[in-house]
C-alpha cells in the first residue's frame, strides 16, 4: 500500500466536526490549499504537526492531508515513512511527540510535492540544492513557497537568502518562517511566537485563487504559536542564520564557565554584526526586524540559552573535541546549522574583504576551523569592537 492509497482512509477518519471550524466565508478558498512539507527532521516534524491541525480545522480552506517528504532511512530494520504513517511518530527526530494522522510520510520528493499549492521548506539548509535540483521543473508553476530553513547560500557570485535560492531555482514565490521556535517547545505546545515574511508577488492571481499574508497566517498561527506576519523576508531569513554563529560562540563561553556577563557580552556583539551584515549586504532588511521581532533578538536569545547550536559550542569547550563531534555525539543524526554558516559567513566576508569589520563571526570561524585558542576570545573581539 503507497502513502497515496492511505489518503482516503485518512481524510474519512479525520473528517472534523462542524463546531471545529472558524473559517469565514471570505476566508474560503475557490478549491482548498494543499500544503506540502519538504523535510522530517526536529523541525520539519514540528511545522507537520503544526500546519496539519491548521488544515483539520479549516476543512474548507485547506485540504485535509499534509504530506511530509521524508529521507529515507531504516530505523532497527523498518522505514521511517511506514513508522511514521502507522505509529505516527516520528522516533528518530520527534520522539515522544504524536503527529496528526493527517500527516502522511512521503519518500518520493516529487510526489510529495506535485499537487500542492504551498510548500514548506524544512531542511538543513546543506541538502537544499540536491532537493531543488529533483524538484526544478516538475512543481505546480502556481505554488508558491515558505522556507523555515535557518542558513545562507554563498558562492563565488555572492551571499542569498534561501527563500530566494528556492524562488530562483523553482520559479515560485517563496517567504520564510523564522522565530525563536526550539522545536520540542513548540511540538509540546508551548506558547511561543514567530515570524512569517511574504511578498505578495506582482502574479498574484487573487484572493480565493492564491496564497496571501491571511492564508499564511491561517496556515501557520495556532493558539500556542502565535504568528506575526511582516514584509522583511530577507531580515528574518538573515536573522535566523547568522544566530547560529553567534550561538556557537556563546557555547564556548558557556563552556569555559565564564558566567552571564560574559555571554550577554557575546550576545550584543553578536546581535551588532547581524545587523551590520545586513546592512551591508541586504540594504533592503529593516534593522526592527532584528531589534523587534521574534525572528530577531528572541530568535538570538532562545538559540543562545537552549538550542543544539550552543550546546555543541558548550561540549567543544568542555571536552576538547571537533565541532563535527560534538554533534555526533549530542545530536543523534540532527544538524549544527552554526558549523556550516560560520564558515560561509568566513568565506563570504573574506571574499569581500571585510572580514575585519566582524571580529566575533572571524574568531569564531578560527576556533572552529583552525584551532584557535577559546580563551582569547576575548582579546579578538575587544580589539575588533572598537574598529566601527
Ligand atoms: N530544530 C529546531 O529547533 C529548529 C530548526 N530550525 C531550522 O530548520 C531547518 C531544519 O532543521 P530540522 O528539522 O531540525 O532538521 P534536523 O537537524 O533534525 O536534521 C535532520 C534531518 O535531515 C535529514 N537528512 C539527513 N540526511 C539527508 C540527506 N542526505 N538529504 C536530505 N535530508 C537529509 C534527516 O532525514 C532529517 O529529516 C534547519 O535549517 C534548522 O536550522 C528552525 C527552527 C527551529
Ligand atoms: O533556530 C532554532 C530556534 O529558533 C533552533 O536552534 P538550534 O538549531 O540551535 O537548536
Amino acid at each position: 500500500m503507497t502513502a497515496f492509497d492511505r489518503l482516503s482512509n485518512i481524510s474519512n477518519v479525520l473528517a472534523p466536526p462542524a463546531s471545529c471550524s472558524t473559517v469565514q466565508s471570505e476566508d474560503i478558498p475557490e478549491k482548498p490549499y494543499k500544503a506540502t512539507v519538504v523535510g522530517s527532521g526536529n523541525w520539519g516534524s514540528t511545522i507537520a504537526k503544526v500546519v496539519a491541525e491548521n488544515c483539520i480545522e479549516r476543512p474548507q480552506e485547506f485540504d485535509q492531508t499534509v504530506c511530509m517528504w521524508v529521507f529515507e532511512e531504516r530505523i532497527k530494520g523498518e522505514k521511517l515513512t511506514e513508522i511514521i504513517n502507522t505509529r505516527h511518530e516520528n522516533v528518530k527526530y520527534l520522539p515522544g511527540i504524536l503527529l496528526p494522522a493527517n500527516v502522511v510520510a512521503v519518500p518520493d520528493i516529487v510526489e510529495a510535492c506535485k499537487d500542492a499549492d504551498i510548500i514548506i521548506f524544512n531542511i538543513p539548509h546543506q541538502f537544499l540544492g540536491n532537493i531543488l535540483r529533483q524538484l526544478k521543473g516538475k512543481v505546480n508553476p502556481n505554488a508558491r513557497a515558505i522556507s523555515c530553513l535557518k542558513g545562507l547560500n554563498v558562492s563565488r557570485e555572492g551571499c542569498d537568502v534561501l527563500a530566494d535560492v528556492i524562488s530562483r531555482e523553482l520559479g515560485i514565490n517563496c517567504g520564510a518562517l523564522s522565530g525563536a521556535n526550539l522545536a520540542p517547545e513548540v511540538a509540546q505546545c508551548k506558547w511561543s511566537e514567530t515570524t512569517v515574511a511574504y511578498h505578495t508577488p506582482a502574479d498574484f492571481r487573487g484572493k480565493g485563487k492564491d496564497i496571501d499574508k491571511k492564508v499564511l497566517k491561517h496556515l501557520f498561527h495556532r493558539p500556542y504559536f502565535h504568528v506575526h506576519v511582516i514584509d522583511d523576508v530577507s531580515g528574518i531569513s538573515l536573522a535566523g542564520a547568522l544566530k547560529n554563529v553567534v550561538a556557537m560562540a556563546a557555547g564556548f563561553v558557556d563552556g569555559l564557565g565564564w558566567g552571564n556577563n560574559a555571554k550577554s557580552a557575546v550576545m550584543r556583539l553578536g546581535l551588532r554584526e547581524m545587523i551590520h551584515f545586513a546592512k551591508l549586504y541586504f540594504p533592503e532588511c529593516e534593522e526592527r526586524t532584528f531589534t523587534e521581532e521574534s525572528a530577531g533578538v528572541a530568535d538570538l536569545i532562545t538559540t543562545c540559552f537552549g538550542g543544539r547550536n550552543v550546546r555543541v559550542g558548550k561540549y567543544m569547550a568542555e571536552h576538547h573535541v571537533p565541532a563535527e563531534d560534538a554533534e555526533k555525539v549530542l545530536l543523534n543524526g540532527q544538524s549544527c546549522q552554526g558549523i556550516f554558516t560560520t564558515k560561509e559567513v568566513y568565506e563570504f566576508l573574506s571574499q569581500r574583504d571585510t572580514i575585519d569589520e566582524f571580529p566575533l563571526f572571524h574568531v569564531t570561524y578560527d576556533i572552529i576551523y583552525n584551532g584557535f585558542p577559546m580563551e582569547k576570545l576575548p582579546e579578538r573581539i575587544e580589539r575588533g569592537d572598537e574598529k566601527y
